[in-house]
């Protein structure tokens, strides 16, 4: 069987890089890239996704995938979810447990969302991956966004903790990346 070529399109190296290293394990996908930080809407995750992975394939003028994470705060009614990334860099890790003093519970979830267009002016398919945890100080090297400050439910460990190998194989991302390669492999055998 040949392998599947994918193009993922984003401005992220540490996705890439998680993304590469997961792919390689489970699956034949020769993933390329596109370093293009395409423009984000407002609105649900969902929303985000959908339009940045329409806009990605008018782009490169052919099929690809993007990806989207959001961070969501229990005490905050799912914020700062799609907006991390702008909360991350005008507050910091300090900041973002700071946000949360006060509130009952530190309760978080990191949702990864894939979308995949089958090239420009079809509609993207949404694959979403969630793992439960909490927003704790900084414990472990910092050096992909929030992961020192997300302490994973199961193991206790922040994903900054964790090695490469551990955090790939129950990560948000992880768990949406399973859901994509399914559906590839069942629509594109
Ligand atoms: O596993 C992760 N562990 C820790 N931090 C993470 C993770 N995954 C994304 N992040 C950070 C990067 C960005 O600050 C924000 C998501 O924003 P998001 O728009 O999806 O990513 P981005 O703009 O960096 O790359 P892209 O060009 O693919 O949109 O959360
Ligand atoms: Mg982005």
């Amino acid at each position: 069987m040949a392998p599947h070529q994918l193009v993922f399109v984003t401005g992220n190296r540490m996705k890439l890089q998680e993304v590469r290293y997961i792919l390689s394990q489970n699956t034949d996908i020769e993933l390329t890239s596109q370093d293009l930080d395409v423009p984000e809407i407002q609105g649900t995750t969902e929303e985000v996704a959908i339009e940045k992975c329409r806009k990605a394939a008018e782009i490169i003028q052919g099929p690809c995938i993007t990806e989207d994470t959001a961070l969501c705060f229990e005490a905050l009614n799912g914020l700062p979810g799609p907006y991390i990334k702008d909360f991350m860099k005008k507050l910091g890790l300090d900041g973002l447990n700071t946000l949360l003093e006060g509130f009952p519970t530190k309760k978080a979830t990191a949702v990864c969302t894939f979308a995949y267009s089958a090239g420009p002016g079809t509609e993207p398919i949404l694959f979403e991956g969630k793992v439960d945890g909490k927003i704790v100080p900084p414990r472990g090297a910092e050096l992909f966004g929030w992961n020192a400050v997300f302490e994973e439910e199961t193991t206790g460990k922040t994903f900054a903790e964790m090695s490469e190998e551990e955090k790939n194989k129950i990560s948000h991302r992880y768990r949406a990346l399973e859901k994509l390669t399914a559906y590839l492999r069942a629509n594109m055998p």
